[in-house]
Formats: C-alpha cells, sequence, structure tokens
C-alpha cells in the first residue's frame, strides 16, 4: 500500500473515499472541502490503485497558557474504507502525517476524534474539556446586586448570521488570541461558511454586544424552536460581555429553557445565579487532543506561571522513540534539556499532550494509573507547574 500526497485533482476521490468511510450521501460537496488544505491531504492507496482511505491537516493557530500563540497541524478527514479496515491503514497514514507536521516545524498536532479509542496508540491525549448548560428561564434570576453589577456597559444588537458581515470573524479573532486551547478559525473558513453555526451560514440570529464606543467585543448566535433557546456559542475576551450575553438569552420571550452548548467546564454563570441549581451541566466531553511532536520545544514555547523543576520520562511507542527531560522553570520561562537524571514523572507522551495545556491535572493521570509518580511528591509538584490560570478552552470545530 502506498500513501501519497494529494493536490487539487484529487478532489473527488478524496471526498467520494472519506464520505464512504463515514458511511454519508452528502447531497452538495460538503462547505468544509472548499476550507481544505490538499496540499496538506494523504490517500492511502491500494495496489490496484484504489484509494482507500484517507487524512488531512488544516494549519490554525493555537493559544497556549501565557497568550502565546503557535502553528499547529489540525487533523482531520482520517477515514478508511469499511472493506479495508484493520489492516494497518490508518497506523501508515498517521506514521506518514506526523513526518509530514514534523517536517513543517510544527511541534503540536491537533484533533478532535470521532471515538475516544482511536488516538492514543499514535500520541494524541485529551487535552480540553466541554460540556452543555441548560438553564431553567424561570429559575435564572441572578443573585442580586453582586452579580448584576458584572453585567458590561453597552447595547447588544439582533442580526441575522447573513447581516453580520465581518464582525463575528473579528470578535472571534480577538477572543481566542486570550484563551489558551482556542483555534484560529481561517479567513477562508468564515469566507465559505465552512463549519458549525455560526461559522457555517446556517439560520441564526445573532446577539451582537458593542461598547460604550459602539465597537462589537461579543456576540452570542442561537435559536429557537420549541421553547428552548439553544445558545450555540458565545464569544468574548470579557466575562462582564459573557454575563451581558446570557442575560439577554435568559431574558428572551416564548422559551422556558436556555442550552448554552460549548461551556468550558467550571463557567461562571451556575455561580451567578440565586439558584445554583437553575444551571444543570450535561454532556461533558473530550475535545481537544493534544500530541507533541517537540517535546523540548512545545515545553518552553507555552507560558509558565509557579516556578520549579521536573525530569520527566517520556515514551513515545509509536514514533519509537523516549527521552528524559528536565524542566525547569524560573520567572515563567522554562528550560528544557535532556538528562540522566532521577525522573519524578514517568509518562506515555499521550497523557504529556494531554496535561500540557493545564486542562488535565498530572495527579488525575497518576491515580488513574496513566502516569507514575517516583516520589509522593512529584505529582503535586507536577500540578503546581501545569496548571493554568485558565482552563483551557477549545470550540472550533473541525
Ligand atoms: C480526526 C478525525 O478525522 S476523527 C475521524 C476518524 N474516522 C472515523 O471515525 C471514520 C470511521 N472509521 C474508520 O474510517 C476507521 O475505522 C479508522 C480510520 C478509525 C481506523 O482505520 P484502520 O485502518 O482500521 O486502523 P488500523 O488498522 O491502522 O488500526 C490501528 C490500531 O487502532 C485500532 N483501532 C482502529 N480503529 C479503532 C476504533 N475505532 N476504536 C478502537 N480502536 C481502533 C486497531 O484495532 C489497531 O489496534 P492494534 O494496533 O492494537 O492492532
Amino acid at each position: 500500500m502506498e500513501i501519497r500526497p494529494t493536490t487539487e485533482q484529487d478532489r473527488d476521490v478524496f471526498a467520494g473515499t472519506l464520505y464512504t468511510a463515514f458511511g454519508r450521501f452528502p447531497e452538495t460537496p460538503d462547505a468544509l472541502f472548499s476550507a481544505m488544505e490538499l496540499d496538506r491531504g494523504l490517500l492511502a492507496v491500494a495496489p490496484d490503485g484504489r484509494a482507500v482511505g484517507t487524512a488531512a491537516a488544516y494549519s490554525f493557530e493555537l493559544t497556549l497558557p501565557g497568550e502565546i500563540l503557535v502553528p499547529v497541524a489540525g487533523v482531520t478527514a482520517v477515514g478508511v474504507l469499511p472493506s479495508h479496515r484493520r489492516r494497518g491503514v490508518l497506523s501508515a497514514l498517521m506514521r506518514q502525517q506526523l513526518a509530514d507536521v514534523r517536517a513543517r516545524g510544527e511541534a503540536l498536532s491537533v484533533l478532535l476524534a470521532s471515538e475516544a479509542g482511536i488516538y492514543r496508540r499514535f500520541g494524541y491525549g485529551p487535552a480540553t474539556y466541554t460540556e452543555r448548560l441548560t438553564v431553567s428561564r424561570h429559575r435564572a434570576a441572578f443573585a442580586s446586586p453582586r452579580a448584576g453589577e458584572v453585567a458590561a456597559p453597552g447595547s447588544i444588537e439582533v442580526l441575522r448570521r447573513a447581516e453580520c458581515g465581518d464582525v463575528l470573524e473579528d470578535v472571534y479573532d480577538r477572543y481566542r488570541r486570550a484563551r489558551p486551547g482556542a483555534l484560529s478559525r481561517p479567513h477562508r473558513w468564515w469566507d465559505a461558511g465552512a463549519g458549525q453555526p455560526p461559522v457555517s451560514l446556517a439560520p441564526r440570529y445573532v446577539a451582537v454586544h458593542r461598547d460604550d464606543a459602539g465597537v462589537p467585543d461579543g456576540y452570542a448566535s442561537y435559536s429557537l424552536d420549541s421553547g428552548t433557546l439553544t445558545v450555540d456559542e458565545t464569544i468574548t475576551a470579557d466575562d462582564a460581555v459573557a454575563t451581558a450575553l446570557a442575560r439577554f438569552a435568559l431574558d428572551h420571550d416564548l422559551i422556558t429553557q436556555v442550552v448554552f452548548k460549548h461551556c468550558p467546564p467550571g463557567h461562571p454563570l451556575r455561580w451567578q445565579f440565586a439558584d445554583f441549581r437553575a444551571g444543570q451541566a450535561s454532556d461533558e466531553t473530550d475535545w481537544l487532543w493534544v500530541r507533541l511532536l517537540d517535546i523540548p520545544r512545545a515545553l518552553t514555547t507555552r507560558g509558565w506561571e509557579a516556578d520549579g523543576e521536573l525530569v520527566l520520562d517520556v515514551e513515545d511507542p509509536f514514533l519509537d522513540e523516549r527521552g528524559r527531560y528536565a524542566l525547569t522553570v524560573r520567572d515563567g520561562k522554562a528550560e528544557c534539556v535532556r538528562t540522566d537524571r532521577e525522573p519524578d514523572l514517568s509518562l506515555d507522551v499521550s497523557d504529556l499532550g494531554s496535561v500540557y495545556l493545564g486542562g488535565t491535572a498530572p495527579s488525575t493521570l497518576v491515580r488513574a494509573g496513566h502516569v507514575r509518580a517516583h516520589h509522593p511528591a512529584a505529582a503535586g509538584l507536577a500540578d503546581a507547574l501545569f496548571r493554568a490560570e485558565r482552563a483551557p478552552h477549545c470550540l472550533h470545530w473541525f
């Protein structure tokens, strides 16, 4: 079997193979295909010349703790024909793709996993989480007066998605730069309506918040159905604006409940209600999976809030690599060098991916038996070091 890069001429065969892998019959070519970077695509071709597997990657920027932006590969469009599964086609695609990502100089690769059982073996670990919050409108009074005080000054205008122009793109871009775990949404995504609402052009209303000077600083896209107002996403870098947009949704007439999709775990909204049980969290799930391809570079690039030292023994079975690294953080800057000192923790590269953005505590993985702590203080030390001031969150779908 051959793994070969794709070109524009492969668009139809790539799409056909991928759709068959997912068992779908799209009536029109998926808008997502207009955002596809076919120079980053791979086809697995059987000896008879038939394409049997696909993989691709988008070029995104990921925000790391410390508001540091890095280029990453956003792995996507992975599929193998049902007739050719469990013969190593995906493994061959992943091997080639990881080599390509490294060759491009990207230290990290990320993805959303269709099934959680697939990607650990390739070195990916779940790193950000998301949940939905369902709020009964009639129990949603804020604890006054304190919670009301944090609402932002400014105004809200309701637009249709098609009337929003560049507003959503601009607001999203400011938001994602300040939010660890967030991905860029390249212009062509907005242009082509590639993705989920409100990136797609599906009919939606959008509450656009503007500050006192009239500059858009937040939005919530939503739809109404059978008494439920569903918010696809609330995007703002300002907590007070998020509060104003939540209040707007909760005060909407003709509804009994508001469903806020894509909330980061620990969202402050529940704490703002007089009745703590007014909001119920559900459907917690992993979102972004992270894979480190250059461990010293990845560790020295992210921001750090606590000083400390840790020796990590990292195994990467898929790439047949192993390394022991001394990570030293002083004044928020990290150094990471190979060492032969005794390790504090031994872990798989997928577990390093899970803790990298600060969204998974190393001690949880020690307790789960994934990570080995070599002395009693090691897990606590690692927790203090990897913790991010703000939990990473990603809601971009790709
Ligand atoms: C980022 C994204 O695009 S996510 C989308 C992923 N794609 C899909 O879910 C589409 C439907 N599924 C498929 O197309 C295929 O089943 C794939 C791509 C998931 C797997 O392709 P395959 O060619 O069968 O995988 P391959 O034979 O290389 O398997 C490698 C290993 O992963 C395991 N594996 C493969 N798929 C799965 C799965 N869905 N769940 C658990 N384990 C899996 C195999 O058992 C094998 O394990 P082993 O090394 O211990 O023997």
